[in-house]
């Protein structure tokens, strides 16, 4: 059993922010991104990326439009820095691009950091150390003031290396790391030194990313922090507010959006939340959240399974079916009544002349992430007769009327409880064919027939194999069809009153069929279906009363 947890953990304060604006914010535009994947996320891995790997990630990242990317901690050692050596030496950095290295704040760390940049046309800088209470006491043992003089030393060294190599235009961002679990006016008080070391212009900024190192809060803490930072930090116009969030308490994504609407300018995270320990926050999942409030993200991820496959492949984890947007499964309904919902919604969707979106329980267009509408219903026992026809349709073209969507759902139900797995398209199909189309040991079997007469007036003459033996039928009535059922009535077979009838056509141009569907009550008052798919509509027709004949 758990114990008390009051004595182990403490709540987290709230700020005292009571004119807090941020509630009632909207996004409205997109951040600057900057992807840590190869920094942040590598650095979580349990191999980490080599430049293989690395190479194919960078270019994930540059085909879907990030501007900023941290390509490594140079001084962590030789694969590091040799790989970003050789982006910059393969001159694999397009012009818009910026590279970002990470370093902590110590004199040669910095200095290796500068000289793996050799080259480079531009690049970011980023130098961090941890300010919060735990972090001073704990792993560096030190005052405020000694923390706060880490950071200005860095700085400096910065400052300096920087100014050795003109060719290149730099920039630097500061993380004072733990930001989040940090006496606030300390934050401001370290960044503002950083900046009297570096000053920073509103041409050329510093960048401030205030990191939730350990998410240890609600995501509105986060952003109550965010705002007082906005509001307290020095030269706003010369300073970029960056978001680095994880997820530990499986708010990161919200902790970022909240974080923006309290003012921030930009985002670090990972592609599809890699990252220490429950990850970084998914930018993937940030970019499409404002996707689908209509808000252009600047992100390209029209192809997200090719997302999906880098990142598989670079980190060697396989992505959840359930991660927004991503997974294998987020598009699909199983349930009967949300599959009856989509099925109507695409339905509307069709029949209405815009673009806007609103299908039910999709958030967003398969389509616009590259995914097809295949996998949208997918049919177990938890389905119902919308996913069935769903699949028969998106298969077969088959359109079944509604009463009949119910009966068959019923033999399809049965199989799916018999099998207790997933029915795929085949399942349905084979289900349907042994339901409803002919087979040879049927009790009736068209052989071939003639349709004489004129409207109104239809004889039939045909040969049908009735339990085995081949006899020839006739009948008349106002239409084929009728004039079948009465051919059937002179036999032993059974007395059909058609009750509903549809038809339409599967394909187009020479090769189309057409299905005719039959609703008829048997003589002592039950319902059968019967259904005929044919090349010929008339022939379509006799077999439907032969189906449903069978059936009866
Ligand atoms: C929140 C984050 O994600 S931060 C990024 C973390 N990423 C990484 O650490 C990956 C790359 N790191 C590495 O390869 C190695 O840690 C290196 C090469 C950077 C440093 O290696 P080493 O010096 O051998 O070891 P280590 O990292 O343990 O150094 C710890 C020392 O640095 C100090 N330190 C830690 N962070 C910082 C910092 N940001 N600035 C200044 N000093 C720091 C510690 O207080 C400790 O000092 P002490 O030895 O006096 O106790
Ligand atoms: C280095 C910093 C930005 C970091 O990764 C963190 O605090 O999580
Ligand atoms: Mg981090």
């Amino acid at each position: 059993m758990l114990r008390d947890p009051s004595v182990k953990y403490r709540p987290f304060p709230t700020i005292d922010i009571p004119d807090r604006t941020w509630p009632s914010k909207v996004i409205a535009t997109a951040p600057r991104w900057l992807s840590t994947d190869m920094r942040d996320g590598n650095q979580a891995l349990i191999d980490p990326m080599d430049a293989e790997k690395k190479n194919r990630f960078f270019d994930l990242l540059v085909k879907i439009g990030l501007k900023e990317i941290e390509v490594g901690f140079p001084a962590a050692g030789a694969t590091e820095f040799d790989f970003i050596s050789s982006l910059i030496a393969g001159n694999r950095i397009p012009d818009d691009v910026t590279i970002q290295v990470l370093t902590q704040s110590r004199r040669d760390l910095i200095e290796t950091s500068f000289q793996s940049l050799k080259g480079a046309k531009q690049a970011i800088v980023h130098l961090y150390n941890a300010v919060s209470p735990a972090w001073r006491k704990i792993v560096f043992g030190m005052s405020r003031d000694e923390i706060r003089q880490i950071a200005i030393d860095g700085a400096k060294v910065l400052r300096d290396e920087a100014a050795k190599q003109p060719d290149t235009k730099w920039s630097f961002e500061y993380s004072p790391e733990t930001f989040s679990t940090a006496e606030l006016d300390f934050s401001v008080e370290v960044c503002a030194a950083v900046m009297d070391i570096l000053r920073p212009t509103p041409e050329n900024p510093l960048i401030l990313n205030l990191p939730a190192t350990v998410e240890c809060a609600t995501p509105n803490v986060y952003a109550d922090q965010i705002e007082w930072f906005g509001r307290n930090i020095p030269n706003r116009d010369s300073v970029v507010i960056s978001l680095h969030t994880h997820n530990d308490r499986g708010t990161g994504v919200a902790a970022a959006e909240l974080g923006l609407m309290a003012g921030a300018d930009r985002v670090e995270g990972c592609l599809l939340g890699n990252g220490e320990r429950t990850g970084n926050c998914d930018l993937v999942t940030v970019a499409l959240n404002m996707y689908t409030q209509g808000v252009d993200p600047k992100l390209d991820l029209s192809d997200i399974d090719e997302v999906v496959k880098t990142v598989e492949y670079a980190t060697n984890i396989t992505v959840h079916p359930r991660t927004p947007y991503a997974g294998d499964l987020v598009f699909t309904a199983f349930s009967g009544s949300h599959q009856d919902a989509i099925k109507k919604g695409f339905a509307a969707q069709a029949a209405r002349n815009d673009e806007l979106w609103e299908v039910p329980y999709l958030p967003i267009d398969p389509a616009d992430l590259g995914r097809s509408y295949e996998a949208v219903i997918r049919v177990n026992s938890q389905s119902g007769k919308g996913g069935v026809a769903w699949v028969l349709e998106q298969d077969k073209g088959l359109k079944l009327p509604k009463r009949m969507q119910a009966d068959f759902s019923r033999i399809v139900q049965a199989l799916a409880d018999e099998t207790s797995r997933e029915l795929n398209a085949a399942d349905i199909w084979g289900a349907f064919e042994r339901t409803y189309l002919p087979a040879a040991n049927d009790r009736f079997v068209l052989r071939d027939y003639e349709e004489t007469g004129a409207a109104g007036d239809r004889r039939f003459v045909g040969r049908v194999a009735i339990d085995g033996e081949e006899r020839s039928l006739s009948g008349r009535g106002n239409g084929l069809i009728s004039s079948v059922i009465a051919a059937l009535a002179e036999t032993t077979g059974p007395a059909l009153e058609v009750v509903d009838y549809s038809e339409h056509a599967i394909g187009h141009g020479a090769d189309a069929q057409a299905a005719t569907y039959l609703e008829c009550r048997t003589a002592d008052g039950r319902t059968v279906w019967g259904v005929g798919i044919d090349s010929d509509i008339a022939t379509a027709s006799v077999r439907a009363v032969l189906s449903a004949a069978n059936r009866a």
